[in-house]
């Protein structure tokens, strides 16, 4: 699509600004493409220079981290923490561990959250952070040592009214807890709103490990209503089986659907009986296995290593595992197959012609940025927990989830309306989130 000269001017400064950061770029042409018509109905936005200001992150901070290995070799991974935007709260966003990390992955999942932050109406701005640190295959104990000493240097820059770490790929509640004990010994104190995702134990929030996943799945939900539609009796593909994915199949399970595939980096499996939400749980949380040993343990399903998951015919797809993880290939096949809807969990898993192919053949299509916020919501939650010293009910806590993931289907589609594209959850999301950050910032003067 293309941009207005004033946006285009803006993309080509961020491009000549941030080079060889191919996903930043990416997701910033993503939402620039939907801004036109506000920027043109709102000109003190170009007058207070708003846009130019939110595509350059507020610090961006790189670090190395050095850990041993069990048998004592001295390994070097960098560390990263760009904190992008604190209009509408502290910096808010979660630590990735992935061997392809770097700083335009960073960049990205940053640039991505401040919008889905602003979207949720909650009081965070966004960051993002993480490592080139790969967790495959490493003890216990390492994973120790490599969470210490990335605290070790990322505690000075973060505290609960400044900057919020939680996870993301490759960090759960294991990593969260091992940095959480490092910024306690650092520090001396225990705050606990200066990490999310944390255990029950000590201040975690009931329904926050279920909350993408089960936020993702009421998000298309509210889309399915709208054509007197429900999960009910519907095949359903599942890609990855990390956190979002697996919480994404149990709330399908909830309501009727049956979830026929799901993947890892490995390949994906196939089972037309629906899979066992518990096997799945156990093979992935506990034992940290691969995909295919699923298919070992129940003679109803396959294993496919190579090839492409989204081949595998369904009527709603839930892309759940990484970015671009989505093509045109993908999409060709799903809508051949008759898929009606795709709502993303995780961070741009589908590439800008993935989307405009869906868009072409009607496809009901929702953004991560909108589809995905259950989870920084609920982080959210066990903030406004932990600053009361309180711990509420799991159903307490999803009704809030549930609630807030009803509103910001609302805020995408109405704001579509106004905007003149009804039923585009892209443009609704990113002029909604936009429209709430820029007003903030106006507000707050030239800072
Ligand atoms: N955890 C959260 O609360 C949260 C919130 C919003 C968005 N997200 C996004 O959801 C996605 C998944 O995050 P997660 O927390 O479930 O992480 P996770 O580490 O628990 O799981 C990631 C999953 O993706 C799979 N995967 C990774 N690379 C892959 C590849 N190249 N091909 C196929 N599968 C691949 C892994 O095997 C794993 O199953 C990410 O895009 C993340 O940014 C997560």
């Amino acid at each position: 699509m293309e941009l207005t000269p004033d946006l285009q001017e803006d993309f080509d400064i961020v491009v000549r600004r941030n080079p060889g950061e191919a996903e930043f770029h990416q997701a910033v042409r993503e939402v620039l493409e939907s801004l036109g018509p506000v920027v043109s109905k709102r000109p003190e936005y170009g007058e207070m220079g708003i846009i130019p200001r939110i595509c350059e992150p507020n610090k961006q901070i790189i670090f190395k981290v050095n850990w041993q290995d069990d048998r004592g070799r001295v390994h070097t991974n960098r560390g990263f923490r760009v904190q992008f935007n604190s209009a509408l709260g502290p910096y808010k966003g979660g630590l990735r561990f992935h061997p392809s990390v770097y700083l335009g992955i960073i960049k990205f999942l940053g640039f991505e959250q401040i919008f889905k932050n602003a979207l949720t109406g909650m009081p965070i701005g966004g960051g993002k952070g993480g490592s080139d640190f790969d967790p495959k295959g490493k003890s216990d104990n390492e994973i120790m040592r490599f969470c210490q000493s990335f605290m070790t240097e990322l505690a000075g820059h973060i505290g609960h009214d400044i900057d919020v770490p939680a996870g993301d790929i490759g960090v759960g509640t294991r990593e969260i807890g091992y940095m959480f004990g490092q910024y306690k010994k650092l520090t001396g104190r225990y705050e606990s709103g200066v990490l999310t995702g944390k255990g029950l134990d000590w201040g975690g929030s009931r329904a926050r490990t279920e909350a993408t996943g089960y936020g993702t799945v009421f998000f298309a939900e509210e889309m399915l209503k709208l054509t007197g539609e429900s999960f009910d009796g519907k095949k359903v593909v599942v890609s990855g089986s990390g956190n979002v994915a697996l919480y994404a199949l149990e709330k399908v399970n909830q309501l009727g659907g049956t979830v026929v595939a799901m993947s890892d980096s490995s390949g994906y499996i196939v089972d037309e009986k629906g899979i066992d939400l518990a096997q799945m749980q156990e093979l992935k949380e506990t034992r940290r296995g691969r995909i295919g040993e699923y298919a070992e343990a129940n003679a109803s399903a396959r294993f496919v290593p190579q090839g492409m998951i989204w081949d595998v015919p369904c009527e709603i797809a839930l892309p759940c595992a990484t970015q671009n993880e989505l093509n045109i290939g993908g999409a060709r096949a799903l809508i051949a197959n008759g898929c009606t809807l795709v709502a993303e969990g995780a961070n741009m898993p589908s590439t800008p012609d993935a989307i405009r192919a869906f868009r072409a053949n009607d496809v009901r299509f929702a953004p991560g940025k909108a589809a995905n916020a259950g989870g920084v919501a609920t982080s959210a939650l066990e903030m406004q927990q932990n600053a009361s010293r309180d711990s509420w009910s799991f159903e307490h806590t999803e009704e809030r989830l549930h609630d807030i993931m009803v509103g910001i289907h609302e805020r995408c589609w109405a704001t579509a309306e106004e905007y003149g594209a009804p039923g585009d959850y892209v443009l609704g999301a990113n002029i909604a989130g936009f429209i709430r950050m820029a007003d903030t910032m106006m507000a707050l003067g030239v800072i």
